[in-house]
């Protein structure tokens, strides 16, 4: 815990910053040696831009900064680590094919006669890596071949690297198990103990009480709370992000369970995906539990044909005759979409507007006489705007310019306008604040009302338990069970999702409950 009375490592007085709207007006902040700050605000809030001006990525507008009292304004990344600021971004910023060990030390190589010295490298390597937690991996393992969770462990390792005062950490437990997280936290609390102030991005909010003292939260670019974190419920905390009472119930309505849409019958890859077989039927939504890489996002990869089954069929409907899907264009034809939280596999367009990442899909829909009709295309996605809470100026904003979470509900807006009958979504609300998650799971209960059928892949698995029909479980990738409505339990599930690893001491992934 930081002493309160000990003068503060950075303030910020009146920080404000204007693109061609403000994102952030008058931002007031102290944060002392040793102070865990969380920060918390709904998508757009602007928590990354306010990092990104403490770590010298973006220039404020307005306002002033001061570390260690002096004035404070770093012009690049570069400056700001200098000193000791460092900050770990929600995308990684790493190269897959080199080493964890390069990747560690890329900028600073030890060297020994004009050659890279690699008994040195692994055992600074090994040293760093120890810091987080990856004390059994190799450190010439290329990146590539890391999970995500590990991937991230290496990202922060790099970031400890010589002189740390101060680390923002945005969302750095999105990707991660929940035995990482335990390993990050217990990392934090040492970073604490050394005297490194931190502030801690998370829509997590349970997660922000177990690791923050103090709270600060952004409601469209102002600071609306900053204060101790005790006392605040996760209830409370909602409240100030959004301006309104939490949702506590989620009503999914009356929906009919139609015949099936979809039949995966003994679809199996390798090591990966033992054959699994299920039905998905019109108007459900069908969950997938199971820890991370238990096989669940390979299972829907298989389906939506983004990689090849060694084994099964996929049958559409009622067809007698197995589907060719061999590619995700062949699947989309035969009426399957698949949404991922992998932004930049979606292939979103950074640089166009809303509308066209939106209507891209279905262009034919937005034109007349073969030109694109941009009133039609602008009505499109001002409906999505609506009914989705993206933040934005109006549908001719840059998809670039969006937030995070934001940019994430584009391309959840592109698949809905598509229209797809069959709906394959890999962990639809990583990254999206509370709030809109909420907005996501009544659409997609609409959609089942459509006779839509849904498969949904999930880390949380209250989010599964509160929208979903059934819960299948995966368990080393083996589909072990399923459990219907009314018959789960949370303990019930997590033991089948261990199921499969009960005789395997490497079993580390685990299912954040
Ligand atoms: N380069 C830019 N040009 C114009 N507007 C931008 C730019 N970058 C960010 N914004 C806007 O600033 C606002 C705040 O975005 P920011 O990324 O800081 O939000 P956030 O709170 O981190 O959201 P999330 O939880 O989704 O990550 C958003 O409305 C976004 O559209």
């Amino acid at each position: 815990m930081s002493n309160p009375s000990s003068p503060a490592l950075l303030s910020l007085s009146g920080i404000g910053k204007t693109y061609i709207e403000p994102v952030l007006a008058e931002v007031s902040l102290e944060i002392r040696p040793g102070q865990i700050l969380a920060l918390t605000g709904e998508n757009g809030a602007g928590k990354s831009t306010l990092s990104k001006i403490v770590c010298g990525l973006v220039q404020s507008t307005t306002g002033a900064m001061r570390l260690d009292g002096q004035p404070y304004q770093p012009r690049s990344r570069t400056e700001a680590e200098q000193l000791g600021i460092r900050m770990v971004m929600q995308e990684l910023n790493l190269i897959p094919t080199l080493s964890i060990a390069e990747n560690l030390f890329l900028n600073q190589l030890p060297q020994r006669f004009g050659w890279i010295d690699k008994p040195k490298l692994a055992a600074l390597a090994q040293a760093q890596m120890a810091a987080v937690g990856l004390t059994d991996i190799d450190p010439w393992t290329p990146v590539g071949e890391l999970g995500v969770g590990h991937q991230q462990m290496v990202e922060i390792a790099r970031n400890l690297i010589g002189s740390c005062r101060l680390l923002v950490l945005d969302e750095p437990t999105a990707m991660l198990t929940s035995r990482e997280v335990e390993l990050l936290f217990a990392q934090i609390a040492r970073l604490q103990s050394e005297g490194v102030a931190i502030i801690y991005i998370s829509h997590r909010l349970e997660e922000l009480k177990q690791v923050a003292d103090r709270i600060a939260v952004l409601r469209d670019g102002k600071l609306v709370c900053d204060d101790m974190i005790d006392g605040y419920s996760s209830d409370a905390l909602v409240q100030l992000m959004v301006g309104r009472a939490a949702e506590a119930e989620l009503d999914l309505g009356h929906r009919e369970i139609g015949a099936p849409l979809l039949r995966v019958r003994n679809l199996g890859r390798g090591n990966a995906v033992a054959p699994a077989s299920f039905d998905l039927r019109a108007g459900e939504i069908l969950g997938i539990a199971g820890l991370i890489g238990s096989g669940r996002t390979e299972l829907l990869r298989l389906v939506f044909g983004a990689d090849r089954a060694d084994q099964g069929e996929v049958f559409i409907g009622d067809q007698a005759e197995a589907a060719d899907i061999r590619s995700p264009k062949q699947a989309i034809a035969a009426g399957i979409a698949m949404i991922t939280e992998d932004r930049k596999s979606q292939g979103l367009l950074l640089p166009q507007s809303i509308a066209v990442n939106t209507t891209l899909a279905k262009l034919g829909d937005v034109s007349k006489m073969g030109l694109l009709d941009g009133d039609a295309e602008a009505t499109v996605a001002g409906d999505y705007i609506k009914r989705l809470r993206i933040r934005s100026r109006d549908g001719s904003q840059a998809a670039g310019e969006l937030s995070g979470g934001n940019q994430q509900k584009v391309v959840i807006a592109r698949w809905l306008y598509r229209d797809c009958p069959i709906m394959l979504f890999d962990e639809p609300t990583r990254g999206i604040d509370i709030g809109a998650k909420f907005d996501i799971y009544k659409l997609m209960a609409d959609l089942s009302r459509q006779g839509k059928g849904l498969l949904i892949v999930s880390s949380d698995l209250r989010e599964l338990m509160l929208i979903c029909d059934r819960i299948a479980v995966m368990s080393a990738g083996k589909l072990v069970d399923t459990f219907e409505r009314g018959q789960w339990s949370q303990e019930a599930i997590l033991a089948a999702a261990f199921s499969g690893y009960m005789n395997s001491p490497s079993a580390t992934a685990e299912q954040t409950a």
